[in-house]
């Protein structure tokens, strides 16, 4: 039987989370976030406040439990708010560089959340003062089902209180540390990487550069899809969205193709490789304008451009998506040294590149890898059109981007626990109902009719929705 912890309904001295500011860290790796500088900004209310944030007007989110029950807690309180009294501490769930994170459940409720509470006392820099509050932004502006939701932010004494979705399959980090060799198979590894490219795809679009990805920072939700979490290192820049229209050519083989080839039912080579022309209309909002000196993120992580202080902007994110896919890939980072010096050293050496297990069913997440492991972040992939040509990349080949939230997470991981009978309820996360499926299907199959009729190869297709993806499966059909 767990504990329940009440928070007192008159008495403000919350002494339980006075005790320590100093890192502990609750994550296995003990790799800590490193920030040598950050534009401060203090922020000077210690009044009592409490802000309703984004749940109040997510209308999309009223078959979720969390918005209910958060909607009905509203509704009972005196002046519309969530208040510390409202809510059940469960358990403590870990401690970061700003505060500790408990378990809590709302009164009368069955709805958990994780509460971020941070006793601004207790932070002794501006800078800190500053992180919390860029947190709490970010949050504030998130509404996407990779990332949580900030549901209330309480500020009452000297605490200043996040309640945010609860994400109780632990951090990738740890999940990692479970399998053997520290590694994922390759279908789990396109699942959780497929998630986090969205998620940051999304962040990129908001103008928000993350600047920690790294598996401890990707939480694992109760139905196995990934959340993102810890934005205290963010910052964010304007956006300029564009619509293009561009040819575009490409040559890949399939897995299956690739299989044959070693085997004795081997193909003549020119029939391996298949050549497509799509004429795709492209939506851009990329921070590419987005410019930073301070130097953020967790060593192994760290862009060069970043290391060397000469200035950086969203592509430290691609060069840390390159280095998530080796470690989930691999079990290790590419660039890590004997010391966090020698591994700074190792990132900005021209000459020192990743090295890769011998291992053909890796080919394509060697090469895109590699092609995000760039260390001029001019000629990085991602930093010129954003996370649309990474999407594009063979390794994702098959990939219906914008179904990506209806796919079932991989069940093979050992230690992911996934609840199934919450799978079609929990946060975003709604199964695709037989309606929307036969919809599906009978839009899919109209195209297809259309694209057999249509002559030539290219097309014209729009990225951003599944028609794309439905006449690229037709399309690679087709062997040159
Ligand atoms: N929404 C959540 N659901 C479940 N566990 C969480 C959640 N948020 C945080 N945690 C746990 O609490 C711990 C502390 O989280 P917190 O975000 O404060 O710090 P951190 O991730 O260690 O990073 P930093 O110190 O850089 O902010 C995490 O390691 C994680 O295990």
């Amino acid at each position: 039987m767990e504990e329940e912890i009440y928070f007192p309904d008159t008495d403000l001295d919350l002494s339980f989370t006075s005790t320590v500011t100093d890192r502990t860290f609750a994550s296995s790796s003990g790799r800590s976030s490193l920030t040598l500088s950050f534009n401060d900004r203090l922020s000077t209310s210690s009044a009592v406040t409490t802000s309703s944030t984004s749940s109040s007007t997510i209308n999309h989110r009223r078959q979720d439990p969390h918005w209910s029950a958060i909607k009905s807690a509203k509704l009972l309180s005196s002046d519309g708010n969530i208040h510390l009294r409202h809510l059940k501490l469960i358990r403590h769930l870990g401690t970061g560089n700003l505060g500790r994170v408990f378990l809590c459940n709302l009164r009368d409720s069955s709805a958990r959340f994780a509460l971020k509470v941070i006793d601004r006392n207790n932070l002794t820099t501006a800078k800190k003062l500053s992180q919390v509050e860029t947190e709490a932004e970010i949050l504030s502006l998130l509404d996407h089902p990779f990332l949580p939701t900030l549901h209330a932010r309480i500020d009452e004494s000297h605490y200043t209180c996040l309640l945010i979705d609860y994400a109780p399959n632990g951090d990738l980090h740890s999940l990692l540390r479970k399998q053997p060799g520290n590694r994922l198979p390759l279908q789990p590894v396109r699942f959780f990487a497929a998630e986090v490219l969205v998620a940051l795809e999304y962040l990129h679009a908001m103008g928000i550069v993350y600047r920690d990805l790294k598996p401890e920072n990707v939480l694992l939700r109760e139905d196995g899809h990934v959340m993102l979490s810890d934005f205290d290192l963010c910052f964010k820049s304007d956006v300029v969205p564009t619509f293009k229209s561009r040819r575009y050519r490409r040559t890949s083989s399939s897995p299956s193709l690739r299989r044959r080839r070693s085997g004795c039912l081997s193909a003549p080579a020119e029939e391996m490789s298949y050549e497509r022309e799509e004429i795709v209309s492209e939506f851009t909002a990329e921070p590419v304008t987005a410019f930073s000196r301070s130097c953020v993120g967790t060593h192994e992580y760290l862009a060069p451009e970043l290391v060397s202080g000469n200035g950086h902007g969203s592509g430290v994110d691609w060069w840390a998506f390159g280095i998530f896919l080796y470690e989930l890939l691999h079990g290790t980072t590419p660039f890590k040294g004997d010391s966090k010096e020698q591994t700074l050293r190792n990132i900005v050496s021209t000459t020192k590149t990743a090295k890769f297990h011998v291992d053909s069913d890796l080919d394509e997440a060697r090469d895109l890898i590699e092609k995000l492991l760039v260390k001029d972040p001019k000629k990085r992939l991602g930093c010129a059109r954003g996370a649309q040509d990474i999407k594009r990349h063979p390794f994702f080949d098959g990939i219906k981007w914008p179904l990506i939230r209806h796919y079932k997470p991989p069940e093979e991981v050992r230690g992911l626990v996934i609840k199934k009978s919450t799978r079609a309820h929990a946060g975003h996360v709604t199964a695709v109902t037989p309606r929307s499926r036969k919809s599906f299907l009978w839009r899919a199959l109209s195209y297809l009719l259309r694209g057999k009729s249509s002559s030539g190869g290219s097309k014209n297709q729009s990225n951003s929705n599944y028609y794309h993806y439905v006449g690229k499966s037709y399309a690679s059909r087709k062997r040159v």
